[in-house]
């Protein structure tokens, strides 16, 4: 990346701070794009989901790898739930959609509550042997009362699609019969569901997958506690990529424990011949990321204090504007062939894009996620109708009290004393991009599309290409587009 005119601000910048200029392009169309990221994590786009409980549990960790990114299962879930999750998440098919299902004996009301578990806001009702018996939406409950079965409600002229059959027939056969939705079965049992979104979008990404060809997931570990044991039993279980992950990442308890962990991680490989790689942070100095890589680091990761719901920086003054701290770090892990992670502060594609320009193999994206389908929180309403999931920071007093669960009742109180996080926000799913994918399908439409103004093709081209320049507050503001007249 270069700065327009070789201008290299004395003061360090943030996403918002910096434009990209467009240059001489070869490349014809935007889906001639390659956005497999270079930090040999195995995933076909930049994206990586924060490990963040509000944020990261199985049904986004399955969704987002079907569409080539990561998510990050957090550190605060006890070690038998991570278990379940990774081999539920490896369980997943990586093409057919995992269907919510229901009894037809059961109530409307409880259909009412899983219909919002998956984007496709569809139940597929199954008899014992798990055969589809019909098809019901949220739309087919309306005016009935909640006690209702299912069985009353839900349309039967089912059309189902055999799991071996082609995916664009099925697109076709799909659409000629006007539907959005089909169950897809082997041998009659039900295997998963398809909609044509979800055809379209296979057609468009590969899954993150490990050489079985099952969805990817990683765990994170935090730096307390026995974490070699900790390590071990991830990498057992088949986690695809260790998280080390801590506030200060550049602090001796860090170091002591990527110590161990990489010594897991190695004998791991010398007994499977599969490197899981390990990321660690957080930092935002050159010192910081380069003594991360020296103790055993593959990815390190960067941002302190633009997370949604840190408070890092009005607490401590401490920090540093993202795009510089990404564009640093980079440079210092790219003199020793690593790699980092842009960790925090995204809200639009520019970002992800921008990111990606400094130099980061991956972007890590939590709060934007957070109102979405697919996120593991509890549907709610506002006064006015809008749906929104309740998110908080993993360094917040709400996340240090379910951390420190096992300690005394003054440990627990001395520990909530330092918090750095919001305990609660509201996260509004939007109505035009409710769930994960349609979000992804925003960031790499738009980061695809900065790479061909740039005229690359790959993530190691565009970090050659890109030409930043720096703006005013009125250059950011210009470019917002207006929804109302000026
Ligand atoms: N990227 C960011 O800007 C930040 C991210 N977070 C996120 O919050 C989560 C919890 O992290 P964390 O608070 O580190 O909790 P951890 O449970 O990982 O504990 C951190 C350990 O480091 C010690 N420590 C020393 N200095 C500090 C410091 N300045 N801040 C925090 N701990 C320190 C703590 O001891 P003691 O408690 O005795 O001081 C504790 O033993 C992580 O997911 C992290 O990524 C949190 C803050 C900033
Ligand atoms: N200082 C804090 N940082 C936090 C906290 N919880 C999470 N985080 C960091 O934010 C990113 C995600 O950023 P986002 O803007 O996409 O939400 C996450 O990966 C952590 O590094 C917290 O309580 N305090
Ligand atoms: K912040």
């Amino acid at each position: 990346m270069k700065f327009l005119g070789e201008q290299r601000p004395a003061y360090d910048l943030t996403y918002s701070d910096v434009f990209m200029v467009p240059s001489r392009s070869s490349v014809s169309s935007r889906l001639d794009v390659d956005l497999t990221t270079p930090d040999k994590v195995g995933t076909t786009i930049p994206i990586v989901v924060a490990n963040m409980t509000a944020i990261s549990g199985r049904r986004m960790a399955e969704t987002v790898a079907r569409r080539g990114g990561l998510a990050i299962v957090p550190q605060d879930i006890p070690v038998h739930a991570v278990h379940e999750t990774i081999s539920y998440v490896k369980s997943r098919h990586s093409v057919f959609e995992t269907p919510v299902t229901i009894d037809p004996d059961a109530p409307v009301s409880q259909l009412l509550a899983l219909i919002g578990k998956r984007a496709h806001r569809r139940a597929i009702v199954v008899d014992a042997e798990d055969r589809p018996l019909g098809v019901v939406s949220e739309k087919d409950c309306l005016e009935v009362d909640r006690f209702s079965t299912v069985a009353d409600v839900m349309s039967s002229d089912l059309i189902t699609v055999e799991a071996s059959a082609e995916l664009g027939d099925t697109f076709d056969r799909m659409t000629h019969q006007h539907l959005d939705l089909a169950p897809v079965v082997e041998d009659g049992r039900l295997a998963g569901v398809l909609t044509r979104k979800g055809i379209l979008r296979s057609a468009i990404y590969d899954p993150a997958v490990d050489a079985s060809g099952r969805l990817r997931v990683g765990v994170a570990i935090g730096i307390n506690g026995d974490v070699q044991a900790k390590a071990e039993t991830m990498l057992s279980a088949g986690a695809d990529v260790l998280v080390v992950d801590t506030a200060h990442g550049h602090q001796d308890k860090m170091f002591d424990a990527l110590k161990l962990i990489s010594q897991a991680r190695d004998a791991h490989e010398a007994s499977t011949g599969v490197r899981v790689p390990v990321v660690a942070g957080n930092v935002v100095s050159t010192d910081g990321t380069r003594e991360l890589v020296e103790a055993g680091a593959d990815v390190v990761k960067v941002g302190v204090g633009p997370g949604a719901m840190c408070t890092t920086r009005m607490m401590t003054g401490v920090g540093r504007p993202q795009f510089s701290a990404v564009l640093e770090c980079a440079s210092a892990a790219a003199d020793l062939g690593a790699e980092i992670w842009a960790d925090g502060g995204v809200k639009y594609p520019r970002d992800v894009a921008l990111a990606l320009a400094a130099g980061a193999g991956s972007v890590m994206i939590g709060s934007w996620f957070a109102g979405t389908w697919e996120s593991p929180g509890d549907l709610n309403r506002d006064h006015d109708g809008r749906l929104f999931k309740e998110s908080f920071g993993m360094a917040s007093a709400r996340a240090v009290r379910n951390r420190t669960a096992g300690r005394s009742a003054f440990d627990r109180a001395r520990s909530a004393l330092f918090e750095e996080g919001i305990s609660s926000s509201k996260m509004y799913l939007d109505p035009e991009r409710p769930g994960v994918e349609d979000l992804i399908d925003t960031i790499v439409a738009g980061v695809r599309s900065s790479f061909t103004y740039a005229g690359a093709r790959s993530i190691a081209e565009f970090r050659e290409r890109a030409t930043v320049g720096v703006q005013s507050s009125s250059g950011y503001d210009e470019g917002r587009p207006r929804e109302t007249s000026w």
